[in-house]
């Protein structure tokens, strides 16, 4: 063994590596210490949610975050203290500017993985040129925009829709509430009744949750929009997740739509766009037909995806370049809105495709929730302050110091529970207590200790059967009445996917099994032994929580400062509460994580450039 990988194996051991980085860097360049530690890094990046790492911050000072100065220090060494990449990088045969398939690619003073290099550039393509459908009258636009949107001289919504009518991609973007749901629902309505053929409309979210939650939301809104009993029937009844659309198959990475065989629809809606990931968004494009048109919808603020990139936040990035003056113009016109156009060097295209919805209409001056989001999202915390200062009563901040403070959080935590337990003791019927169970989540930051979801779920566990609301097995057993689950994998076979919420309950015959709710509405039921891997979830993270809301969110923060406690993800956390938040968290805590916004490095804003 070398130096370089005996230190890098080092730093493995200490957590600052992937093992997968450190396979990845001893195959490809085994004999060649800065190649490896090139190659390791970029990959431990790639975990980190980054799809590339500039040139510009392979220093010493980033070197694994400075987390450990003198292994970082040594590692250097180890690889000559180089000065310039590019130089080392550029004559290496694992490394390509992309024309082969090297497993790095350097392009624009940025190392990336190749299949990242490669995603990214396939969604920079898809969103570089103006890519129009076919135009629909503008008479006909602005009488259907009218009908459904009526005239004001300033409606996000109306402009929001007008974007959509007039491009293949279109991204809405906006907060809880601002509207995104209603405007899809006049937009498809607006396209159901300007097409003259039937639309093969397909609705989609990365989530089961979230899929549930679209179905459910266009359903209610369906009947407002004065449709025909005929145009009703066109309007789509159901979304899927992303996997179920693409055809995500058991034990394999392929796909059964992609460019070879396209998805069969024609106009494509995915919902919560923030969760989706860089290849994903690849994949999804690569099997898009021709034709079709695509609307994206999500919350730029929120968490980015859990795998790399933060596609919808970087698009949306390109919102502060205002409309073309053209494309103002347009819209303009179609709408009768005041638009200000922007006449900026260098613009990208796609800021024509996006629009953000400003105003939410389910948050009024007398919501906490709205305004503490809001202050959050700003990263404002003397604002925030002022907020708890207010006195509403919606929200409320308790402090986690003492044991005291734990047990209290534990016993709102019983609380908060006892609703679905007691339907279930009851004997409701699985979907009433599914429903149920959906009312009250805790939420928390981290996976492991007492502030994460393992030790907070055990403790919760055990409070709960202390109050005599379950029943727990002794010897280990995992499984009782009453225990709430999430897919922690995708089981196409099965019908089950990440993220995906069963609670166990026994059937008609008094077996255990574990019932979800599909996206449809409808209940299955499946026996334990034969799930994917799962967890607990009286308490999940908020990664896991994006796309699903709560009447009553309660978010754990830990008693320390952590690189996981960013604005966005107590952005994301506040904004899963419909009703209430209960926050349980230092203050200095809270504090600190409002000043830390996430970084995602990326090239694909540089890569839409003209
Ligand atoms: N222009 C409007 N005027 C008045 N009320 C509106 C308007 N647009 C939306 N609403 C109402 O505001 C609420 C939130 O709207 P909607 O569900 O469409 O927002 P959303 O952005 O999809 O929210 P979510 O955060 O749930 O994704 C709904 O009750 C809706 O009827």
């Amino acid at each position: 063994m070398n130096s370089m990988s005996v230190l890098l194996q080092r730093a493995c051991e200490q957590g600052m590596l992937r093992p997968l980085d450190l396979q990845f860097a001893l195959l490809i360049a085994n004999q060649h210490p800065q190649l490896m530690l090139a190659a390791a890094w970029v990959s431990a990046e790639a975990g980190a949610g980054h799809v590339c790492l500039p040139l510009a911050r392979m220093t010493r000072q980033h070197l694994f975050a400075a987390r450990d100065p003198q292994l970082s220090e040594a590692i250097w060494l180890a690889a000559g203290a180089p000065q310039s990449w590019l130089g080392l990088l550029k004559y290496q045969d694992t490394v390509s500017e992309g024309e082969s398939p090297t497993p790095l690619v350097l392009s624009q003073q940025r190392l990336y993985l190749n299949r990242l290099w490669q995603a990214e550039g396939r969604v920079a393509a898809f969103l570089s040129p103006a890519q129009s459908v076919a135009a629909f009258p503008a008479e006909q636009l602005r009488q259907v925009l009218d009908h459904h949107f009526g005239r004001q001289l300033q409606d996000w919504q109306k402009i929001a829709a007008a974007v959509a009518l007039t491009r293949r991609v279109a991204i809405i973007s906006g907060g809880p509430g601002t509207g995104k749901t209603t405007t899809v629902a006049k937009l498809l309505a607006a396209l159901i009744q300007l097409s003259p053929e039937p639309l093969r409309i397909q609705l989609a979210a990365p989530t089961g949750k979230a899929a549930a939650r679209l179905t459910q939301s266009l359903g209610n809104a369906l009947a407002g929009l004065g449709l025909s009993a005929a145009e009703k029937a066109r309007f789509p009844q159901e979304a899927t997740t992303l996997h179920r659309l693409l055809g995500a198959r058991p034990d394999s990475q392929r796909l059964r739509h992609n460019g070879d065989n396209p998805l069969h629809l024609d106009v494509l809606v995915v919902d919560e766009a923030s969760m989706v990931d860089l290849p994903m968004m690849a994949n999804l494009i690569a099997a898009l037909p021709e034709r079709a048109r695509v609307i994206f919808l999500g919350d730029r603020d929120q968490l980015a995806s859990v795998e790399a990139g933060a596609v919808l936040g970087d698009i949306c990035s390109c919102a502060g370049q205002g409309y073309s003056p053209q494309r103002a113009q347009e819209l303009h016109q179609l709408t009768g809105c005041e638009l200000i156009a922007s006449d900026v060097v260098d613009a990208v295209a796609v800021r024509d495709s996006i629009c953000l919805l400003r105003t939410s209409y389910r948050f009024d001056s007398h919501s906490g929730i709205g305004q503490l989001a809001q202050a959050v999202n700003n990263g404002d915390v003397a604002q925030a302050e002022k907020v708890w200062q207010r006195g509403f009563t919606d929200i409320s901040l308790q402090p986690l110091l003492s044991q005291q403070d734990y047990q209290q959080m534990l016993e709102d935590a019983v609380a908060g529970f006892r609703d679905y337990l007691s339907a279930l003791q009851a004997g409701a019927a699985p979907e009433a207590v599914l429903r149920q169970f959906s009312h009250y989540q805790v939420l928390c930051a981290l996976r492991e200790g007492p502030f994460g979801i393992q030790g907070l779920n055990e403790r919760i566990a055990q409070a709960l059967q202390r109050a005599g609301l379950i029943q727990r097995p002794p010897g280990g057993n995992r499984w009782f009445t009453g225990r709430p689950i999430m897919i922690a994998r995708n089981d196409s076979a099965l019908g089950l996917y990440n993220g995906d919420i069963g609670i166990a309950m026994p059937d008609d015959q008094q077996r255990l099994k574990v019932f979800f709710m599909l996206p449809d509405g409808s209940v299955k039921a499946v026996q334990p032994s034969r799930l994917p891997p799962h967890e607990t979830a009286w308490a999940m993270t908020v990664h896991k929580s994006q796309g699903s809301e709560f009447e009553h969110t309660a978010l754990v923060l830990p008693g320390q400062v952590l690189p996981v406690l960013t604005r966005e993800l107590v952005y994301t956390a506040i904004t899963r509460a419909r009703e209430r938040l209960s926050l349980y968290a230092d203050g200095k805590i809270l504090q600190a994580a409002i000043r830390s916004p996430t970084e995602r490095r990326s090239g694909l804003i540089a890569r839409l450039a003209p």
